[in-house]
């Protein structure tokens, strides 16, 4: 008999291999502490606000979450999943990662999910992973085009929970996939059906990206270009001449200047320049959330509509439908090649 310390061994989990699918986070209720929470973690996040500490933490902490929250909350109410009690962004990561699971069944994979900010808290999920047993974990940041601001950040935060644990698991991150032929497929074939859904023809079809800093582009974020090139192969698989399927951008937050053009002022100023029939999607979103039902599918419609548009339609993200759920599988499947 080998000579074993410490003697009486414990028993380990089955190894298994874990998918991890990252979302940016929400808050867990509508009311002011909840989405105060929730904003304090965003906003102090370094790779989101790169303002120095020193200035950003009393503008943050004594201007910001004095009156933000409120606003926010007030957003989030419109939107709110009231059966289920739960923000969109969370109920539809769920059922993605449900989707997945069912999916990838009968091959011990345990699919998770968690965010960057908030509940279920990246680090939670990853230790209940690698106490499952999962020795080889694929981190998947559900973005499509790749920004510090969002998927290296969530990258980030699996790293700092890994750094913690004595034993731990083998780790992939999976690219970002606003390139990839097949997702650029299931995105056209998607804008091609809610077309066909609507009663008008729009005049023009709107790719609006969440914004960010232009400051951030100019020191090397590669967002803006990947968000271009998203729309350029869409053009190009769907047929459409350059002015049929603009680029906008926007949630804009402070004072700077963001990416532009901004998508409330370009919906502002299209009906004044002929154009009164338009859809519009949001592209660099895997799920809906309130920068597209609330922003965009609420508040830009009405700036639309107020500044003389007559039809307005969005064109959901592509969530836990079959043919997103297609792609995402497809993609994990990829990412996990040598592994299973
Ligand atoms: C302040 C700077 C911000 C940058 C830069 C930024 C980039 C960025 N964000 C997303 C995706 C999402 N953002 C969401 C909400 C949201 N974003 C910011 C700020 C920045 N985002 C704030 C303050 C908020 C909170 C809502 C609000 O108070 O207005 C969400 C939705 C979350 C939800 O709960 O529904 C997503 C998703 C991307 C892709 C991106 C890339 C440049
Ligand atoms: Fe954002
Ligand atoms: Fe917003």
């Amino acid at each position: 008999m080998s000579e074993h310390f410490p003697p009486n061994h414990p028993v380990l989990p089955q190894q298994k291999v874990g998918v991890l699918l990252l979302n940016l986070g929400t808050p867990d209720g509508t009311d002011y502490w909840s989405v105060r929470r929730y904003l304090k973690e965003f906003l102090s996040d370094p790779r989101v606000i790169e303002t120095n500490k020193l200035i950003w933490w009393p503008i943050l902490n004594f201007v910001i979450l004095s009156f933000r929250p409120q606003k926010s909350g007030h957003a989030y109410a419109q939107i709110w999943d009231k059966e289920k009690n739960e923000s969109p962004l969370r109920v539809i990561t769920r059922e993605q990662t449900q989707s997945l699971a069912e999916r990838l069944r009968g091959e011990d994979i345990m699919v998770e999910f968690a965010m960057r900010y908030g509940n279920p808290s990246t680090r939670s999920v990853l230790e209940k992973m690698q106490a499952a047993g999962c020795q080889r974990i694929l981190l998947v940041p559900l973005y499509p085009q790749y920004s510090a601001t969002t998927t290296a950040t969530a990258n980030d935060k699996a790293f700092d929970a890994l750094r913690t644990m004595r034993w731990q698991p083998a780790v992939r991150t999976a690219p970002a996939y606003f390139d990839d032929p097949h997702y650029i497929e299931t995105l056209g074939n998607s804008i091609r059906e809610g077309i066909a859904k609507l009663d008008f023809e729009p005049d023009v079809v709107i790719t609006s990206y969440h914004g960010m800093p232009v400051d951030y582009l100019k020191k090397g974020d590669p967002y803006y270009c990947q968000c271009h090139k998203t729309t350029r192969l869409l053009r190009d698989y769907l047929g459409w001449p350059e002015e049929k399927l603009l680029v906008t951008f926007q949630s804009r937050f402070g004072p700077t200047e963001w990416l532009q053009p901004y998508t409330d002022k370009t919906l502002e100023a299209l009906p004044g320049k002929g154009v009164k029939k338009v859809a519009i999607l949001a592209p660099a979103f895997s799920a809906d959330c309130i920068e597209t039902l609330e922003e965009i599918a609420m508040g830009g419609k009405d700036s639309f509509m107020a500044a003389g548009g007559e039809k307005f339609a969005y064109i959901p993200c592509l969530n836990a439908s079959t043919p997103g759920m297609d792609y995402i599988e497809a993609m994990v499947r990829r990412e996990l090649g040598g592994w299973v």
